[in-house]
């Protein structure tokens, strides 16, 4: 670890802030296999510039836990149905644990039957999607993820906020490259996002949310306090935050952003619903060229104009980590250091 007082900035390495985050997670009653999987999940937020899910949640994973919303110590229980549906209850835990619980199971069906899916619910889903599907992608399959989360998303048209954030998220592997992954939520922009922008004290893109009076807005502080969200792309969006609902909650048996209730629970931030994944494996598809018509596809996209793709700033970042270290501001650093208290 190396401090940098002048710029306020303390520089770590992958396996150091993973190793912090896990003693926090421990700290606040996380069970040790558990915590060991979220701090490398949290962590890896943080060192690819996934900002609004990397250290800036541990308050948020923190009083979450205190408040008794979530279990940490959770044993998730897997169902298996003996084909390509594998079910798992959280039991009230974290998505992360519940997914690895079932995930070698997950892709050994996927090689028996070409496709397998993985339906959890009773389960919280606090971070961003990519660490979950990029490594399937890695191993030579296509998958794709569905979250809901908590009510803030007015449907298009709508007077009142009903879906969550409900992010999607996909990869599929290319050819000599890492693979194609993108990570997105069905709004316009995600909560976190707007949470760091109203710490920030910054002014919204136009478009993102409105007031409680239902009135257009920019300022993050009117959207959060009693203002909702809007989906991304109108009405279009706003049916796939509907479509997310459907697979991650209707399908696994989760609530559904609006369904469940924490107002006994000071301080809970997590929402507890349900998340569905869907790994296919290519060479099913017996064209035998997969790959390289993913790295054509994409290759295609940028010679027609496209300035990146999804996952180029965040591949750029994770070198970037590897090269100098991931930097902390002091303060973070600090409120880090301050939940092991
Ligand atoms: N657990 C939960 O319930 C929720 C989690 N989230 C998480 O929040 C995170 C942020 O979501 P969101 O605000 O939609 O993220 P962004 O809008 O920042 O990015 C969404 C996707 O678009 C890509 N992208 C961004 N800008 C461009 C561009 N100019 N050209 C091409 N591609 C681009 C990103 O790639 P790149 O990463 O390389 O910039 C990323 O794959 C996600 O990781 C999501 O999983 C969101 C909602 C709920
Ligand atoms: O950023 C977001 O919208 C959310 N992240 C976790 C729950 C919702």
């Amino acid at each position: 670890m190396t401090e940098n007082r002048q710029d306020e900035v303390v520089v770590v390495s992958f396996d150091e802030l993973t190793d912090l985050l896990e003693r926090i997670f421990i700290r606040h009653g996380v069970s040790a296999p558990n915590a060991a999987i979220l701090a490398r999940n949290c962590a890896a937020c943080q060192r690819d510039g996934s900002h609004s899910h990397g250290i800036f949640r541990i308050p948020g994973y923190v009083s979450t836990l205190n408040s008794g919303w979530v279990d940490g110590a959770a044993v998730p229980v897997v169902d298996d149905t003996g084909g390509a549906y594998i079910r798992v209850d959280a039991k009230n835990g974290f998505t992360q644990p519940a997914f690895f619980a079932a995930r070698d199971l997950l892709v050994d069906r996927v090689k028996e039957h070409g496709i397998g899916l993985l339906a959890i619910r009773r389960s919280h889903h606090f971070s961003a999607l990519w660490p979950d599907v990029e490594p399937f992608a890695e191993e030579g399959l296509v998958a794709l993820a569905f979250v809901n989360s908590m009510t803030c998303v007015v449907p298009h048209g709508g007077t009142r906020p009903l879906y969550g954030t409900n992010p999607i998220a996909f990869a599929a592997p290319r050819k000599d490259e890492p693979p194609f992954v993108f990570d997105l939520a069905t709004s316009a922009i995600a909560n976190g996002d707007v949470q760091i922008a109203a710490r920030e004290g910054r002014l919204l893109p136009e478009g993102m949310g409105v007031d409680k009076d239902g009135k257009p807005t920019r300022d993050p502080k009117e959207i959060l306090n009693g203002g909702a969200l809007l989906a991304f792309g109108g009405h279009k969006g706003s049916t796939f935050a509907l479509m997310v609902e459907i697979l991650a909650a209707a399908l696994t048996g989760g609530f559904f952003s609006g369904e469940f209730d924490w107002s006994e629970f000071k301080g809970a931030q997590t929402p507890k619903t349900g998340q569905l994944f869907i790994v296919i494996d290519p060479e099913r598809g017996g064209n035998g060229v997969f790959r390289e018509r993913v790295s054509e596809i994409c290759a295609l996209t940028v010679e027609a104009g496209q300035s990146r793709l999804p996952g180029d700033r965040r591949l750029l970042e994770r070198q970037r980590s590897a090269r100098e270290g991931i930097a902390l501001s002091a303060a973070d650093h600090a409120m880090l250091l301050s939940k092991l208290a």
